[in-house]
């Protein structure tokens, strides 16, 4: 396995020059323990409860309930369906990496004692990339680190990261702007959809792309809309597309979720 944790190939990183900031900041003590609730910032702080067992989280079954009683999120209900998808040892993608809250829960459902899980993130902000990789130092352990290769990149080009001879079992969009960064950095209609498209080709069969799709800022109907298209152009023989909505909550987030079959 290569012992880079981080790897950022210049090829990737088309036309930056400066350099960059070092990756690995924050190291971990023999016995180190941090209180995540102390160390994190605000807007990726995670349970002691999830931070322990984050596949002790809600099943399919009460999250699709918690939805439709108003009590689970969209994201919950994605959580939930690719834990019941992903299995340990399996390659999988982040295709927006932001904050690393994704990354994190699933690299908890692919890591295993093998070593052969891998999550693929990439984000096109290097500040998000930075900010997945610190909060993941400070939440798994090394062996589970180097299972995560981060790259800073459009997700348009994710072929060109994943290797071609590794199955992927699920790519994973949380569209819209970084939490806590720069609002006017945001996925956008045209590269949200080659994106799609790259994902339905390495995606394996019983895999699944997880899109959720944030409608309450400008150009975010847009984007819906080339999502939905996409999901309707699936072929029905291959494919079953479907999502989750709040109809009485016109700009709740909405989950689109594309099952090869
Ligand atoms: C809503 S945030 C993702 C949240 C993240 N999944 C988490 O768990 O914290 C959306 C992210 O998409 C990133 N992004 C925007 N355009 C992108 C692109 N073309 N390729 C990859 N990432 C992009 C933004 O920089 C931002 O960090």
């Amino acid at each position: 396995m290569p012992p880079a944790l981080l790897l950022r190939s210049p090829r990737l990183l088309l036309g930056r020059s400066r350099a960059l900031p070092p990756l690995l900041r924050l190291r971990r003590a023999p016995g180190f323990s941090p209180s995540p609730l102390l160390v994190l910032p605000s807007h990726r702080r995670l349970s002691a409860a999830q931070l322990a067992d984050p596949l002790a989280a809600a099943g399919v079954e009460e999250a699709v309930v918690g939805f439709v009683t108003g009590k689970r999120k969209a994201t919950e209900v994605a959580h939930s369906v690719w834990r019941s998808i992903v299995r340990k040892g399996d390659t999988v993608v982040d295709a927006t990496c932001g904050n690393g809250n994704d990354t994190f829960a699933l690299l908890k459902m692919v890591a295993d004692e093998r070593g052969q899980g891998r999550v693929y993130g990439m984000d096109i902000q290097d500040s998000a990339i930075d900010s997945t990789s610190s909060f993941l130092e400070m939440a798994v352990d090394s062996h589970e680190m180097e299972l995560v290769k981060l790259f800073s990149v459009c997700h348009s080009r994710m072929e060109d990261i994943v290797p071609k001879d590794s199955p992927v079992r699920l790519v994973a969009f949380n569209l819209g702007y970084l939490p806590g960064g720069d609002k006017t950095i945001i996925t956008i209609p045209r590269t949200t959809e080659l994106a799609l498209q790259a994902a339905s080709r390495i995606v394996s069969s019983g895999g699944l792309i997880s899109v959720l799709v944030y409608i309450g800022h400008l150009g975010g109907r847009d984007e819906l809309d080339i999502v939905e298209s996409f999901a309707s152009s699936l072929p029905v023989d291959t494919w079953v597309s479907c999502k989750f909505e709040m109809i009485n909550r016109p700009v709740a987030p909405v989950l689109v979720l594309l099952h090869k079959k």
